[in-house]
């Protein structure tokens, strides 16, 4: 059942109550979510270049689009909900000693001058994500986004930046079966790739090997990646019976044009760490000898620059977009839940797992 008036006008009153200043971003979502729920879609005319505040409010607002008054004052309600749960718990801005560590030891996640690293540190398996990774991931940004670090790296142990999902995840059935495994999964995924979507820091890849899967296609939602020249990067989908993720069946043809994203999703191409650079998903490519020294250096430096700057710069490119992300996301998923019930997908993983096919 969707919030009613009198749900909504409870979280309009626990709002000015909040412990905590959500900050700039939850601020403007709540105005433009109330805007929603209050007078529906936006009906007033676009402030000038001048008016920056109006502009931004006016800009989160219009990305509402034609959600419904309803759907808005439920969305409203939940975040406040959300807000009032987090700003209870003893220290939203917990240093890194008191994090709340994931669950497996299959991720690490260090905070260190003004850097918070997820590691994926599972070398054996070439980093594959496991389903209890995918959830640890969530919570590990969810906690960055809210620490004290300035920029976020996600980085793997080894010599494998990320071999992709774990292809045994599709293995264990739960009592529903393949469609019930299918649509938990799509609703994991759908949840993991929108948290990159909203992530409010500057979000960075540090690939250190070769990258398979949806650690390639998640990149298009990375603010910089750099890249070891031992790194590659693949996305096998159609070998897998599957189809692409991560929203990048929209970032991938915007990035480097439509028919070089054909050859990677729909052909698998795998693109060397030069030709990744060169067509726009690679930010730099370092010789595998310097790399780590390289890039936590620069990574150093820029965790220095005013965190606030960023974050808002952040949000400027971002917001113009999330409406459109959220939505490619949200239909890569639902794709994907009718994929894993297919019999190419069920085929290439059975291969994969007796050991008949490797990509
Ligand atoms: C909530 C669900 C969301 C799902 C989102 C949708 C995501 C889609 C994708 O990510 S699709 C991509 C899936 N990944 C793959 O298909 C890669 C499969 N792996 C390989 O082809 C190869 O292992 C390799 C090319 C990555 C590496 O080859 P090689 O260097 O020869 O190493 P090994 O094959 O011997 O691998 C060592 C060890 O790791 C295991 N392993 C590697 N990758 C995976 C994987 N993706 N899933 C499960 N296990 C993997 C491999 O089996 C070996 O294990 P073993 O030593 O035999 O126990």
């Amino acid at each position: 059942m969707l919030a009613s008036q009198k749900d909504f006008n409870n979280a309009v009153s626990q709002v000015k109550l909040l412990k905590e200043d959500p900050g700039n971003e939850v601020k403007l979502k709540l105005y433009a979510l109330y805007k929603q729920a209050t007078e529906g879609p936006c009906n007033v005319p676009k402030p000038g270049m001048l008016g920056f505040i109006n502009k931004t409010k006016w800009d989160a607002w219009n990305a509402l689009g034609s959600l419904s008054k309803e759907a808005a004052r439920q969305n409203y309600v939940d975040l406040v909900s959300r807000l009032s749960a987090s700003s209870e718990s003893p220290s939203p801005e917990a240093p890194a000693a008191d994090r709340k560590q994931p669950e497996s030891d299959s991720l690490v996640v260090t905070s260190e001058d003004g850097i918070t690293t997820i590691r994926l540190n599972r070398p054996a398996k070439k980093n594959a994500l496991t389903t209890q990774m995918y959830r640890d991931i969530i919570a590990a940004l969810q906690a960055a986004s809210k620490d004290e670090s300035a920029i976020t790296v996600l980085t793997g142990s080894g010599d494998y930046y990320c071999s992709g999902n774990d292809l045994t995840n599709f293995t264990h059935l739960p009592a529903g079966g393949l469609e019930e495994m299918a649509r938990s999964a799509a609703a994991l995924l759908r949840d993991f790739v929108n948290c990159f979507i909203d992530f409010p820091k500057p979000l960075v890849a540090v690939v250190n090997g070769p990258a398979v899967g949806i650690s390639v296609t998640i990149l298009g939602l990375f603010d910089v990646v750099y890249a070891t020249d031992r790194a590659s990067f693949h996305t096998p989908f159609s070998h897998l019976g599957q189809s692409p993720e991560g929203c990048s069946s929209y970032t991938f043809p915007k990035i480097m044009g439509s028919s070089k994203a054909a050859e990677m999703l729909l052909f698998g191409k795998k693109l060397t760490a030069q030709e990744a650079c060169a067509q726009g998903l690679v930010t730099e490519v370092f010789p595998d000898g310097t790399f780590q020294k390289e890039v936590w250096a620069r990574l150093k430096a820029y965790s220095k620059l005013p965190p606030n700057a960023m974050r808002i710069s952040k949000q400027i490119i971002r917001n113009r977009e999330k409406e459109k992300l959220h939505a490619v996301n949200a239909e890569e998923s639902s794709v994907l839940r009718e994929r894993w019930q297919s019999d190419e997908c069920m085929n290439a993983i059975a291969s994969f797992l007796s050991r008949k096919v490797k990509l």
